[in-house]
């Protein structure tokens, strides 16, 4: 149980760990005040209903000589703004303190789920292979959230309660040390039970829920991400029953675990109450008096009607964290090694890797962490600047795998991979990633401006829109934009926006490659969703840039890969033959293979 505590305190930085303490401290200065604010109302009261009191009183007597009241009416009204300013004063702090609170809590909201998407933004390549985005948008999401409201405002209430009932003890063994050790033991030793009995049962509920919860969140995006099979296939149906039984699941859990914390409440206050009854009845009807037992029994209420709220409120909040140490290990697993956001993170200063005469892969192999044999195989391939060269060979062959290679996006396990003879490396694959513009089979379209889309990732004021003109016309988009766009640059696309054909989502993706005129553009399926008249003007545009940029590209289709300086055949994670498209026709077996396949290929290259 500790180590929990100890992890939630390291989810919090340094900074955060001394505010934390400060809102402690507050959270109990506040109990204090509020005590004192409360018992304030007594000499008044005590005035009010015997004004002798104030004879023979000392401390009242005290004050009246001090206020200077010339009536006892007059020391009350004194007395009586007094209690009101103590009141005023106890309520503004405790307002104060509120806010202090709430800000915590909210802006560790803030700051842990930015640091956690920061920390999923730092991961290598290789991360995500593992990864279900659904998760990952469910933890920065909703986990965090539960951390803050489910865990660390508990953890608050937990801390300053532990005062409270730290020094309603103090004055309990003031006034009667058996009392307070009698009292202190029944009503702690009895929650202390109640938690043993159900902090297995809790843990259990909290990790099914945390379990249900991915499941729900995964059922979502993959039933929205799959509409239109589910639909053609009718199959939606599938889908709701895994969400239901799920958020079934998730919400049963959460109530059980309410039930559980509010249990007590109720058990201690019929064993609290049924103990003084038991009491006053054995004296009132066994003793046949009250007698000097009357205030104890009063010094008893008062202590457990303080003692047990205090009580209570830590008992719901250890259940309550009892219940979500999941959400704590899992947010602990994904912020290790996160010491906090940089104030400095600028990733446009990342001057690129100086490339001017070649790319050199040598000897390269490659696993996937998941695979046991490598998909690369001691692979060398050299390509010169502002050459144009096609990568092709059957699927599955490791084609794109070497194309991550190549965008530094993988690295290799064996072999090395050079730029202009300097190694690229996790240090500087930034840099070099600088010379590149890539597009992939997919085009991802953010619900944006086209001109947005175009430029991804620049904010809206630093957008160069010459740029996006000159990369839209060079992916043949420019006309399209210019006659049918309603706003041109500035319509929006995606999601919300204009729906956008597969070829004009590929031609945005290019113009995206183009837009920072990288040296080097890397096309993986680029054009294959294009019809082919729309291909061939791509290419057109593409060509033009031959000779200028190096250009890679991986194509099924052979007669994209046409104009390419060389072609890299690959198969089995090697490259098993190279040469012109003219030469390869000629004498490759793969090729002539694909070829045949390729039927409009075939007819376009002949
Ligand atoms: N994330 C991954 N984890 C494990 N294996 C993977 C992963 N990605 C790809 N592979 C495997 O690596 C091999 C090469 O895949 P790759 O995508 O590089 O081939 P490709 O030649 O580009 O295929 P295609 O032409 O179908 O796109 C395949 O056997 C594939 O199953």
């Amino acid at each position: 149980m500790f180590s929990t505590y100890y992890k939630i305190l390291s989810l919090l930085t340094k900074h955060e760990r001394v505010l934390l303490c400060w809102l402690v401290m507050s959270m109990i200065a506040v109990s204090l005040i509020d005590v004192a604010g409360v018992a304030s109302i007594m000499p008044f009261m005590a005035v009010v209903g015997n004004p002798d009191v104030i004879n023979t009183n000392n401390s009242l007597l005290k004050l009246y000589k001090i206020t200077n009241a010339k009536t006892t009416n007059d020391f009350l009204l004194i007395l009586g703004g007094l209690v009101f300013v103590v009141i005023i004063f106890s309520n503004a702090v405790k307002t104060l303190v509120l806010k202090y609170q709430l800000l915590f809590i909210h802006f560790r909201l803030y700051s842990i789920s930015r640091r956690l998407l920061y920390s999923y933004l730092m991961q290598p390549y290789t991360f995500y292979m593992n990864q279900n985005d659904a998760i990952l948008c469910k933890n920065i999401l909703q986990e965090v959230s539960l951390f803050c409201h489910h865990v660390l405002m508990p953890l608050t209430q937990i801390l300053s309660r532990i005062f409270v009932v730290f020094f309603i003890v103090a004055f309990l063994v003031f006034i009667d040390p058996v009392l307070a050790v009698i009292i202190t033991t029944t009503l702690g030793g009895s929650y202390l039970a109640i938690y043993f009995l159900f902090q297995s049962r809790l843990a259990k509920l909290g990790d099914e829920r945390f379990a249900a919860n991915v499941i729900r969140s995964k059922v979502v995006t993959e039933v929205f991400g799959a509409i239109k099979e589910l639909k053609v296939l009718n199959r939606e149906r599938a889908f709701f029953d895994v969400f239901s039984a799920n958020a079934y699941k998730i919400e049963n859990n959460m109530a059980t675990s309410n039930l559980i914390s509010n249990l007590p409440s109720y058990i201690m206050e019929c064993l609290t109450f049924g103990g003084i009854l038991i009491i006053v009845l054995y004296f009132l009807l066994v003793k046949q008096s009250l007698g000097n037992t009357l205030p104890v029994i009063a010094l008893y209420a008062f202590s457990g009607y303080r003692l047990m709220p205090a009580l209570q409120g830590i008992f719901s909040a250890v259940t309550l964290l009892r219940f979500n140490v999941a959400v704590v290990n899992s947010l602990q697993e994904s912020l290790s090694g996160v010491a906090d956001v940089p104030n400095e993170w600028k990733t446009s200063e990342v001057i690129a890797l100086p490339f001017e005469r070649k790319i050199q892969l040598s000897s390269v192999f490659f696993a996937y962490p998941s695979a046991e044999f490598p998909v690369i195989q001691n692979l060398s391939l050299t390509i010169e600047k502002n050459q144009s060269i096609g990568l092709m060979g059957p699927t599955g062959a490791g084609k794109s795998t070497l194309v991550d290679l190549i965008l530094g996006l993988l690295s290799p396990e064996k072999g090395s991979f050079t730029v202009d003879g300097t190694p690229v490396t996790p240090g500087n694959k930034l840099m070099w990633q600088r010379n590149i513009g890539f597009v992939p089979q997919s085009v991802f379209l953010s619900d944006d401006s086209l001109a947005a889309n175009i430029a991804l990732g620049v904010t809206r004021e630093d957008i160069d829109y010459r740029a996006v003109e000159i990369a839209a016309k060079i992916a043949n988009l420019h006309d399209f934009v210019i006659t049918e766009l309603p706003e041109g640059y500035e319509t929006v696309i995606g999601e919300r926006g204009i729906r956008l054909s597969g070829g004009q989502r590929q031609r945005i993706g290019i113009a995206r490659a183009l837009y920072h005129d990288p040296p080097v553009l890397v096309m993986d399926e680029a054009t294959s969703a294009l019809d082919g008249i729309t291909e061939e003007a791509v290419i057109q545009a593409i060509r033009n840039l031959a000779g200028r940029k190096t250009i890679i590209t991986i194509a099924h289709r052979l007669t994209t890969l046409k104009d390419c300086d060389v072609i890299f055949v690959i198969d089995k994670g090697r490259i098993v033959e190279s040469g012109t498209y003219e030469e390869l026709r000629g004498g490759s077996a793969i090729f002539k293979a694909m070829a045949k396949s390729d039927v409009q290929g075939l007819k376009d290259a002949l």
